[in-house]
């Protein structure tokens, strides 16, 4: 096929207006792919490339799409799907072909590309005035959301959103990329589509929105004409129906949403508290959620998901939650016979998101009738709790429910086909005209003899038969003795020798019913199947609406399972800061430990005075799991779960929480680790708020000892003075020990030595922490002795020198100490030779002691 053969015309034009998607160019039975768009695809999905007149092609079978199409949606590509739409008059021409679907990786719909417990967002950001729009839409799922953020604030808030968002696809107003929102852009996962700024224009912007929610006006759904909000909700909007170019009946709602809705979590407290993905290969393992996702439906699995990424911030809202889950958590019988009805609903949101698109087959009604089904018993085990809000359906509701269900089970096949071109759709009984056909098709050689039958009789040829061939089909033949007796409406289609051969109208419409009635039923059947399909989608309202109340109750049985499970307690909620968690335990360390092995530890901020606790002890004691168990508690808590701590617990509701860890690193970033660290601490600095949480892991520790100690003790003051958030810092700073401020605590980490060795007790207790082991940590993880022994005594040196108030002067390195041989005793002995006893005071010359001790093990 050369450039100017017809179709590689007719497909350079369909390309020229696809150029940022592969084109799947559809040739008989297979998708073709030419030119760049072949190269690509045949490295990308292993396959080979050939070439044609010096044209680079690749194909592969259009049954077998499904599997190409998916892997080449995981490696962010776009596929535009181009058809046969009809077939070249008198077979001369080209099929005329046009593209009737755009598969993008944030437009799919299709559940085999999907993860189930996951949305599949697709994200605009536009820029509108003094304000940074963002929008996000999940079509498999209908849901569509939008807020906005000052663009002053924008880098924090963004990176903040897109973390929790997640989305796969984003598309971003060409003039709003600078360096830094190129860099957040380049940390997701999304495939990035730019568009120019002309297609980001408010007033067009919400009339695509008002043309697809069909309303005057945007008010309604709590928007001003000019609100930034709407600026990228239109802008998904015709992206979305450009590309899906199918109905999107399922997007019923836009919904707004701010900030302060919810307990602000930025991007690093995601991160660093491993919500749903941990820090070190971004799975879900060792994960908040991968402790507390008991649930049985997709649809409870993901509202979980945004249960943890924003948990609330309204007491009365909270208390809702837990009132709820107290109730199933005593009623363990029915707890189990829920999760047992759940477990057999489907995604029925995104059922019905297929539905609304028309892309749902036979067996995915089946799939609604099941959930349908268990929805409705659902509902019946709820109403034995006395409790009204605990319900998923009204009456009304109930008896919609049950009617879409009736018509289900009386009309789709128990077993049906997943396609259109083969029958098996429609029930036996459901109609009468497809009954008829398929009796027809089966019962072909009774009914004609049925038929043979009433003509023997009333003609009276005792012999009449009914044959067939090929050329004239169906036909009596009649002997010549016997032709006096045709009747007149015989038509003679064939004289034999000793035979005539006949017709009749009726034996021709029977013929033509027999061979007709496969075809026929396929036909009918579809016809049928689509007018059910589009019954159902009249009740999407409702449907949607019970998907919304399974999701939530899947969510709230999984905390109740889950507090059972793992012996979780409730929270009593204040609105006064007040947080005293006892024997509270780290969710996700305490799910890897054996059973009792964890150990408990409290926090007390109940006294305004105190709200800063600085936590002290060696590496390896605990600490980082200590910060990170309080944080993860009262994030539970406000996300109504219980929690895992002593009864009696209570949490004071925060605003925000943070949680920073020191200088990890961050190399992919491209920026320095410290200067991260310090961004990060910034932003806290900006917008904590006397009601927030902050956790500190060894913030400072990426620059110098002096440096990182200085600001660790500026920080910390102003934490104390100016935020006066309830703050837990940990640091391998002692000296901030000594800051002595009014409302800072002591906390440490207990540890126990017995002949040298050390035991961390995993215990928080009062006080600050006397030493930081943090070389007999190292020996730990199998430094050579040589290196503890010289760390050792240099360690000793500086201890020294720092009680002293002198110079620090680093001892020589001696030949011995690289050698497996060097004894400790030399340093020691060495140390003594050197010092001045007249001008030290007792208690120096004891620091000198114990620190000899430490040095030779004992
Ligand atoms: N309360 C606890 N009960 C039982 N095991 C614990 C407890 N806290 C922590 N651990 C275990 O101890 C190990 C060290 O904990 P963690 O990382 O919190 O220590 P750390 O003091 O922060 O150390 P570093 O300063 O080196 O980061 C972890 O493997 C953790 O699983």
């Amino acid at each position: 096929m050369s450039e100017n053969t017809p179709m590689m015309k007719q497909y350079l034009s369909i390309k020229e207006k696809n150029r940022d998607s592969v084109l799947f160019f559809r040739m008989g039975d297979f998708y073709e792919m030419f030119k760049s768009d072949a190269v690509e695809v045949s490295r990308l999905l292993n396959l080979t490339l050939t070439k044609r007149h010096g044209i680079p092609m690749c194909g592969i079978p259009y049954h077998a799409s499904q599997n190409y199409i998916g892997r080449l949606l995981k490696a962010g590509k776009k596929i535009a799907i181009c058809e046969q739409i009809s077939l070249p008059k008198g077979g001369k021409g080209i099929a005329e072909r046009d593209v009737v679907e755009i598969i993008t990786p944030g437009t799919v719909i299709d559940e085999d590309f999907l993860d189930k417990g996951s949305n599949n967002y697709l994200a605009a950001l536009g820029r509108s005035g003094k304000e940074l729009s963002i929008a996000y839409i999940d079509l498999s799922t209908g849901e569509f959301l939008t807020t906005k953020i000052g663009w002053t604030e924008k880098n924090e808030k963004l990176k903040k959103e897109l973390m929790r968002i997640s989305p796969r696809e984003i598309i971003v107003q060409e003039s709003m990329l600078d360096d830094q929102i190129d860099r957040i852009l380049s940390q997701t996962q999304a495939v990035i589509n730019r568009y120019p700024d002309w297609s980001y224009d408010i007033d067009s912007s919400r009339l695509k929105l008002e043309r697809h929610f069909k309303v005057a006006s945007m008010k309604g759904f709590g928007f001003s004409d000019n609100d930034a909000e709407l600026l990228s909700a239109g802008v998904i909007i015709e992206y979305v129906e450009d590309t899906s170019k199918s109905l999107l009946s399922h997007i019923r709602h836009l919904a707004s949403y701010r900030e302060q809705d919810f307990v602000s979590l930025d991007e690093a407290t995601q991160k660093n508290l491993e919500i749903i993905r941990n820090m070190q290969d971004n799975s879900s393992s060792f994960t908040l959620i991968d402790v507390l996702d008991y649930t049985r439906t997709a649809m409870g699995a993901r509202k979980l998901k945004h249960w943890l990424l924003k948990p609330l911030n309204n007491k009365i809202e909270i208390d809702y939650r837990l009132d709820k889950v107290s109730l199933l958590y005593k009623e363990q019988a029915l707890l189990s016979d829920l999760r047992d009805l759940l477990g057999g609903i489907l995604d029925l949101e995104r059922l019905s998101a297929r539905i609304a698109m028309e892309k749902a087959h036979a067996k995915d009604l089946i799939a609604v009738k099941q959930s349908l089904l268990n929805m409705m018993e659902v509902e019946a085990l709820l109403q034995q709790i006395p409790d009204d809000d605990i319900s998923i359906l009204s009456a009304e509701g109930m008896k919609e429910i049950s009617s879409l269900y009736e018509l289900l089970d009386v009309s789709i096949m128990e077993d049906p086909s997943i396609l259109f071109t083969e029958g098996r759709l429609i029930r036996q009984g459901y109609d009468e005209k497809v009954d008829n056909l398929r009796n027809i098709k089966k019962n072909s050689r009774s009914i004609l003899d049925e038929y043979l039958q009433n003509e023997k009789d009333s003609t009276g040829i005792g012999n009449l038969k009914i044959k067939y061939n090929k050329i004239i089909g169906y036909f009596f033949e009649i002997s010549k003795g016997q032709l006096s007796q045709v009747p007149e409406h015989y038509i003679r289609r064939q004289s034999l020798v000793n035979a005539e051969r006949f017709t009749t109208d009726k034996l021709i419409s029977l013929e033509t019913e027999i061979n007709n009635s496969s075809e026929k039923i396929i036909e009918i059947e579809k016809e049928i199947f689509f007018g059910i399909r589009k019954q159902v989608g009249e009740k999407l309202d409702i449907l949607l609406e019970v998907c919304s109340e399974i999701a939530e109750i899947d969510c709230l049985q999984s905390f109740a399972y889950g507090a059972t499970i793992r012996g979780y307690t409730r929270p009593v909620l204040n609105e006064s800061g007040r947080i005293y968690i006892s024997e509270g335990r780290h969710p996700v360390v305490e799910a890897h430990l054996p059973a009792g092995e964890f150990v408990a530890n409290g926090i007390d901020f109940t006294s305004d005075d105190k709200s800063f606790a600085l936590i002290t002890g060696p590496n390896m004691a605990g600490k980082s799991t200590y910060l990170r168990q309080i944080a993860l508690i009262v994030l539970m808590a406000q996300s109504g779960s219980f929690i895992p701590a002593a009864s009696g617990s209570e949490i004071g509701i925060v605003d925000k929480i943070f949680c920073r860890v020191g200088a990890s690193d961050n190399l992919a970033r491209g920026e320095s680790t410290f200067l991260v660290e310090m961004n990060e601490t910034a932003n806290i600095l900006r917008t904590a708020t006397k009601d927030s949480l902050i956790i500190m892991d060894e913030v400072g520790r990426g620059t110098s000892t002096n440096d990182g100690l200085s600001i660790a003790w500026g920080v910390s003051e102003f934490l104390m003075e100016d935020i006066g958030a309830k703050t837990l810092f940990a640091t391998h700073y002692h000296e901030l020990c000594h800051m002595n401020h009014k409302k800072m605590f002591n906390l440490s980490m207990d540890v126990r030595e017995n002949k040298g060795e050390i035991l961390f007790l995993k215990r928080v207790k009062e006080g600050p922490s006397n030493n930081s082991y943090g070389i007999h940590v190292a020996g730990l993880a199998g430094l050579p002795h040589s290196i503890i022994s010289r760390s050792r005594s240099i360690l000793a040196y500086l201890e020294s020198r720092l009680n002293d108030g002198g110079e620090i002067q680093i001892p020589e390195k001696k030949q011995e100490q690289d050698s497996f041989l060097f004894d400790d005793s030399e340093v020691i002995v060495d140390e003594i030779r050197g010092m001045d006893i007249n001008n030290m005071t007792p208690l120096e010359a004891l620091n000198k002691l114990d620190s000899w001790k430490k040095i030779l093990g004992n």
